[in-house]
């Protein structure tokens, strides 16, 4: 276990979230509150029933429950309320910046308009202390052409997200089947990521950096089965987004002693930390955090490094980066002191 001053450290640290599903901080308080105002029937009696059925075995048996959470959502204040409790969660762990995914086809194909899921989300961002930003996910078990369409309904909107990812269902759906689109959003501008290594493998993360041009890779941590893409990801300082409570809650690793958040921290990649799923996955940004320093060997100088990264790879303009970074070594140089840990 990691010790109580480090812990107190690590959880009071300025951080970014990079990687944050906001379907997934629905909280099963929230969708019987939401299933309850919009009479929606739930297949579950209580939010115990509810919270119980959070027993995964991979990706796919987590996203049918996830989905089917999301079928709470229909009206615009539904997507505000469900953002404002996620950021005001990110503010009390000290999140100063976040930039999250949302899931428009999850929402549009139950007949939610698009303005509503973006107007609602983005109305709770403007409302937050916190720094907060947009990237709209396609869903890549769908065709390129509903991504397409999609991307022409959100069109109206441009101005309320910076970027586009990719996510649901991995093998068998890889980034170079969203080629066009991606090129269509690179063209607009977008800022561009996608889940990448999580399930899937290393090649798919190739895919995504060579046919789709991300900036960023999401989950990723399967790059250490290919040392030649490892060592370009480090050379070209390729963020990776990892999920340590998801990983473990989804198998892609038995435990959090296996995880090999180290491995990476060594090979010299830009790893940051985040929640993907936080309702559904046993946490926020700072239980995360935790569990990582609890099993692995991690001290003050990863602490230093992976607050860093969460600034250093997040989509901010460099003035606003710096500003960030300076809060964030400020933060560790008065609390070492303190603490009389040395730097
Ligand atoms: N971890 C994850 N991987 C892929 N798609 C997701 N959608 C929400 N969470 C996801
Ligand atoms: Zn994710």
């Amino acid at each position: 276990m990691m010790n109580p001053q480090l812990r107190a450290i690590v959880r009071g640290m300025p951080k970014a979230e990079l990687h944050i599903h906001i379907e997934g901080s629905l909280e099963p308080e929230l969708i019987f509150a939401l299933a309850a105002r919009n009479g929606v029937p739930l297949g579950y009696e209580s939010v115990e029933h509810l919270r119980s059925a959070y027993a995964f075995t991979d990706l796919q048996s987590f996203l049918d429950i996830y989905y089917a959470g999301a079928s709470v959502l229909l009206k615009e204040q539904d997507f505000y309320d469900m953002t404002q409790a996620y950021l005001q969660r990110a503010e009390a762990e000290n999140v100063l910046h976040t930039e999250i995914f949302f899931d428009p086809q999850t929402h549009t194909a139950r007949g939610v308009a698009m303005a509503d899921v973006i107007n609602g989300i983005h109305r709770a961002c403007q409302d937050s202390p916190v720094s907060a930003a947009l990237i709209l996910c396609f869903l890549r078990h769908l065709s390129e052409e509903e991504a397409f369409e999609t991307l022409e309904d959100a069109l109206p909107h441009r101005d309320k997200f910076i970027g586009i990812g990719l996510d649901s269902s991995e093998v068998g759906n890889p980034p170079e089947k969203f080629s066009r689109v991606f090129a269509r959003c690179r063209e607009l501008g977008l800022h561009l990521v996608a889940h990448a290594g999580e399930e899937g493998p290393p090649a798919y993360i190739r895919t995504a950096l060579d046919d789709l041009q991300v900036e960023r890779i999401d989950h990723g941590v399967r790059c250490l089965e290919d040392t030649e893409l490892t060592a370009r990801l480090a050379r070209e300082q390729i963020a990776l987004t990892v999920c340590p409570l998801s990983n473990t809650k989804l198998r892609v690793f038995d435990q959090m002693h296996d995880h090999n958040l180290v491995q990476l921290l060594d090979a010299g990649l830009l790893v940051t930390v985040n929640s993907d799923d936080p309702a559904y996955f046993g946490g926020y940004m700072n239980d995360n955090f935790d569990a990582i320093f609890d099993a692995l060997p991690l001290g003050l100088s990863h602490a230093q490094r992976l607050a860093r990264n969460g600034f250093i790879a997040a989509f901010l303009p460099q003035a606003q980066k710096d500003a960030f970074l300076a809060t964030v070594d400020a933060y560790f140089a008065q609390h070492a002191a303190a603490h009389g840990i040395a730097q």
